[in-house]
């Protein structure tokens, strides 16, 4: 479906964008691909990293109305994935998500609609749904601008939203922390040994997007489904890898964080299409006031539970640590430390 076609990347040189680029130009022959994003440091390193002349660097922010408009001219398809994600900083400096994550979605929203961009699709998070932190809450605001987008007669554009879990080993999470507390002979800081997260390698989080693009409708969300792990499991799937034993350290929920996480609301579970990988929510209706005051749905099939962490498979730590051990990642870091530690220990890790 990409053969041939523009495709713009808002966010391009995050973690979802590198991996998703790269996919897009080995496998899908589209005329040419657009990054668009902030950093110019960023653009530099992946236009030399990729060298590959179909691509085009577009340095701009998605709160720039203007430059969302002009990036998006001849675009056929949007892969939406520039956001501020990091909690903390979204709960000290809320104004900023909803500037990025809330307006900078509405730029793009429209500048799609006005350029007869075919389809987009928007990058959610579970910490979207019943959200806790402004990180989620902006999040959560993203997606209804969106559905809402979907609703309006005559919108040219198809949108459609994505929402995932955890990516294993992105920059800043508990994967790669873990790894350097290990190497560095630190203990290892869990928050709460049972507080359960959904793990998922990014290259699947690239193959929900692209199914998304290729088959969502108008207002779809899509929602893969993943395993899950409990932190100290994760912790202790780690210590085994690596052959350690370093000391963990309980330290206590951290602010902003839930115990389990919710990927699908047991509201949308009722309405939802299951699929052996995905969930589909297809969006409420139509532009209809009366269905949110006097036309009630009889058959309204809630669920007792949504999708959460807590009830999705529990991975045991010797299953944590296949799925460790499947992550490029991981292993180029087995291998650094194995190298550190002299020929014994990669002899031990590779039998
Ligand atoms: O030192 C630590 C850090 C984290 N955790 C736990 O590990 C899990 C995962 O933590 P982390 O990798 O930091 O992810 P989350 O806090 O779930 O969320 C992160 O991942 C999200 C999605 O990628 C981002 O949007 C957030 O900004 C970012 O904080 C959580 O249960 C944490 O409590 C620990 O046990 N010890």
């Amino acid at each position: 479906m990409f053969e041939d076609k523009t495709l713009l990347v808002t966010g391009g040189t995050g973690s979802f964008g590198n991996n998703f680029i790269r996919l897009a130009l080995a496998e899908h022959s589209p005329s040419r691909v657009i990054v668009f994003s902030r950093d110019e440091k960023k653009q530099h390193d992946m236009r030399l990293a990729l060298a590959d002349e179909r691509l085009s660097f577009v340095i701009g922010d998605v709160r720039d109305a203007q430059r969302v408009d002009s990036a998006m001219r001849g675009v056929d398809f949007v892969f939406h994935a520039a956001a501020l994600k990091q909690v903390p900083s979204c709960e000290f400096f809320p104004i900023e998500a909803v500037r990025t994550n809330v307006l900078g979605t509405h730029n793009v929203l429209e500048a799609a609609d006005r350029c007869g961009v075919e389809k987009l699709v928007v990058l959610s998070t579970d910490k979207a749904v019943y959200p806790i932190n402004a990180m989620g809450q902006s999040k959560a605001l993203m997606e209804k601008l969106t559905y809402a987008k979907a609703r309006e007669t005559g919108a040219r554009t198809k949108y459609c939203a994505v929402r995932y879990g955890n990516v294993m080993y992105s920059r800043g999470s508990v994967i790669p922390l873990f790894i350097s507390q290990i190497k560095a002979g630190k203990p290892l800081t869990v928050t709460a040994p049972k507080m359960t997260r959904l793990l998922l390698p990014l290259a699947e989080a690239v193959r929900l997007v692209t199914f998304a693009m290729e088959h969502g409708q108008q207002g779809d969300l899509f929602v893969r489904k993943a395993v899950s792990a409990t932190v100290e499991d994760l912790a202790t799937a780690l210590l085994k890898l690596f052959a350690t034993d370093n000391p963990v350290d309980v330290v206590g929920v951290r602010e902003g964080e839930k115990m389990h996480e919710v990927l699908v609301t047991a509201e949308e579970i009722g309405r939802s299409q299951e699929y052996e990988e995905y969930y589909r929510v297809p969006t409420e209706g139509s532009h209809n006031y009366e269905s949110f005051f006097t036309q009630g749905k009889l058959s309204a099939a809630f669920a007792k539970d949504g999708y959460t962490s807590a009830n999705a498979r529990l991975l045991s730590v010797d299953e944590i640590q296949d799925l460790l051990l499947e992550l490029p990642e991981v292993r180029a870091e087995l291998d650094s430390w194995a190298a550190d530690k002299g020929g014994d220990q990669k002899v031990r890790l590779a039998a």
